[in-house]
């Protein structure tokens, strides 16, 4: 690795270097280029599990807790009083979870340390949000307390453009649930999606940061888990910073919980103990430098040292117009008194100019955007006036005989078998993939079960593979983007087995890891996969189940048209 022989940067290399913890021991030792699709699920293990001894409430457990009931609570910390979550379409006789009732799962979007996080599609306004699931139950009061932290954070954090929207929380079951704003992808989907990206591009999102971390820091809000898996792309390509968990409220005082986000972004003065807004800047510029120059960002070693001693690889920055690599140079001094402010960024003309012209174009997005969905709308009126005025009777007559038969339930487009609202359907899916050969059947058994009336004539054939299958099932990986700790070699042979496992053509399509599980259908058919769950219980062997239950199928259907 070539280090600058200029005598600046040789004396700043040579004083003590900034110690390292143990964690960072069999980091890489220089800088590469980022690797094409690489999959996430190997370099991201979660988070160990919080340090607090086992609380006491495991050994007697109270049951008078009211998070520790059954019924689902409302969770907000604007208004303290305990409030029970209300929904017209919650039935509290019901079994089901409120996440179960109220929404339709479609797919699992990402995990990190904390929660799993779904792309699901509220019954009650029909619009599509992310719901985050703590992924561990309350552990007690304590453990509690810090996860519903995360709803309080993102209610100190309101509402920004440029920062993911919180609707609201709940709590059932010991599970925190937090609903927010849906976004098309991450950072860092985005990059491994697209590979390098053009400058002009990085200008763009980088203006958006700083808008979103200006308003935080203007909060005295301090985020400090910046990283490309942490902010995200929603419509139009505007980037918002998202996930608040580690976020530090400076005029609170909380800084004794404070917690150092990920080694690869994180600024070196944290080490001492200073938490200030100029990490969040550190990692910005680190950001930035990853996404500009499509750099795999060291987690320890030289590299790790020379980027917080103010060195910038040369053969990664040589093509970084002069602009951004002075700006680049000023967000990751090493020195926090030093560094860049957000203000001073903004502030700086070219940003201004970045600015301007990034206004403009997302406004004249939004108006394209706008005569686009017109002219769709018109087009599709015409279709309806001129298939009318061709043949009225026929369309008439047409129109009465369909309205004429018996009401069956509007079958669900083939895409759409993708959808559950059942948080158990994980495990059921889990257990019956296990059997090589099943999965096919089991999808087509499904998927024709949503369809209990007649066919409409049509052959909904349910492609796995099908590359017109839901959006989500492009998404190069899903796995965890929690923040990278030593990688157990149990944990990189059991990445290797999950491989293995997704490239064999019986379970491309239905590996837990899977974006899209293509598992039971929505809510129409919930009442017969809990049948089917009943069936595998009873029979034990999933391959003696089916065809049976297939050709009863059919025959209780032609009995019905006979
Ligand atoms: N609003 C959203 N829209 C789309 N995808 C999302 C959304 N929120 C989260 N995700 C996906 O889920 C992943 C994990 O979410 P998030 O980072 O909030 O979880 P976490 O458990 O707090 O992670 P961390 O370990 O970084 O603290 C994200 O990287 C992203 O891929
Ligand atoms: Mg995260
Ligand atoms: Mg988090």
């Amino acid at each position: 690795m070539p280090v600058p022989t200029d005598s600046l940067v040789d004396s700043q290399l040579s004083r003590t270097p900034i110690p390292i913890p143990a964690i960072f021991k069999e980091a890489e030792h220089g800088f590469s280029l980022k690797k094409r699709g690489r999959s996430l699920c190997f370099t991201a293990p979660p988070r160990p599990p919080a340090k607090s001894p086992t609380p006491i409430s495991r050994f007697f457990p109270n049951k008078h807790q009211s998070w520790s009931q059954p019924r689902p609570q409302s969770v907000s910390f604007r208004s303290p009083e305990k409030k029970s979550l209300y929904s017209r379409l919650y039935d509290e006789g019901k079994q089901e979870l409120f996440f179960d009732q109220c929404f339709q799962k479609i797919c699992k979007l990402g995990r990190g340390s904390f929660g799993e996080v779904y792309k699901v599609k509220s019954q009650e306004d029909g619009n599509l949000y992310a719901v985050k699931r703590s992924l561990q139950q309350f552990r007690g009061e304590l453990d509690r307390q810090r996860k519903l932290e995360e709803v309080q954070k993102h209610e100190r954090v309101g509402k920004h453009p440029n920062c993911v929207q919180f609707v609201r929380a709940w709590e059932e079951r010991r599970h925190l649930y937090i609903q927010i704003e849906l976004c098309e992808t991450n950072l860092q989907h985005f990059c491994e999606e697209r590979g390098p990206l053009h400058e002009r591009q990085v200008w763009a999102f980088f203006c958006d940061l700083l808008r979103g971390l200006k308003h935080l820091h203007d909060r005295n809000l301090v985020h400090m888990d910046i990283k490309p898996a942490n902010i995200f792309i929603c419509s139009r390509e505007t980037c918002k910073l998202g996930d608040f968990g580690l976020m530090l409220e400076l005029d609170r005082g909380n800084l004794s919980e404070a917690q150092e986000g990920d080694p690869r972004y994180m600024a070196p003065e944290l080490l001492n103990g200073e938490y200030t807004k100029a990490a969040d800047i550190f990692s910005l510029g680190m950001t930035i430098l990853e996404i500009a120059c499509n750099m795999d960002l060291p987690k320890g070693g030289e590299g790790w040292q020379q980027l917080r001693h103010g060195y910038l690889p040369l053969e990664f920055t040589a093509d970084l117009s002069p602009e951004l690599l002075n700006i680049l140079t000023a967000m990751l001094e090493p020195d926090h008194k030093k560094r860049a402010t957000v203000n001073g960024l903004l502030a700086s003309p070219v940003m201004r100019k970045v600015e301007t012209w990034r206004g403009l174009l997302l406004t004249a997005k939004a108006g394209i955007h706008k005569v686009v969905l017109v002219c769709q709308f018109m087009l599709s009126f015409f279709c309806v006036l001129w298939n009318y005025m061709r043949n009225p009777l026929r369309w008439i007559l047409g129109h009465s005989d369909r309205t004429s038969r018996p009401s069956s339930p509007v079958p669900t487009p083939p895409g759409d078998c993708s959808i559950s609202s059942d948080l158990e359907d994980d495990s059921l899916s889990e257990d019956v993939f296990e059997l090589p050969g099943i999965s096919g059947s089991a999808s087509l058994l499904r998927c024709s079960l949503t369809y209990p009336g007649e066919m409409d004539g049509q052959d909904y054939i349910i492609n796995n593979n099908n590359p017109q299958s839901p959006d989500i099932n492009k998404r190069p990986s899903m796995g965890s983007t929690s923040t990278p700790r030593n990688i157990s070699p149990e944990f990189a042979s059991a990445g290797r087995r999950r491989s293995i496992l997704r490239s064999s053509p019986n379970m491309s399509r239905i590996s837990q890891e899977s974006p899209c599980s293509q598992r039971s259908t929505g809510s129409s058919t919930r009442s017969s996969s809990r049948l089917l769950d009943a069936d595998f219980q009873e029979h034990g062997q999933h391959s003696s189940f089916e065809p049976r239950n297939l050709l009863s199928m059919f025959e209780d259907n032609a009995g019905n048209k006979d």
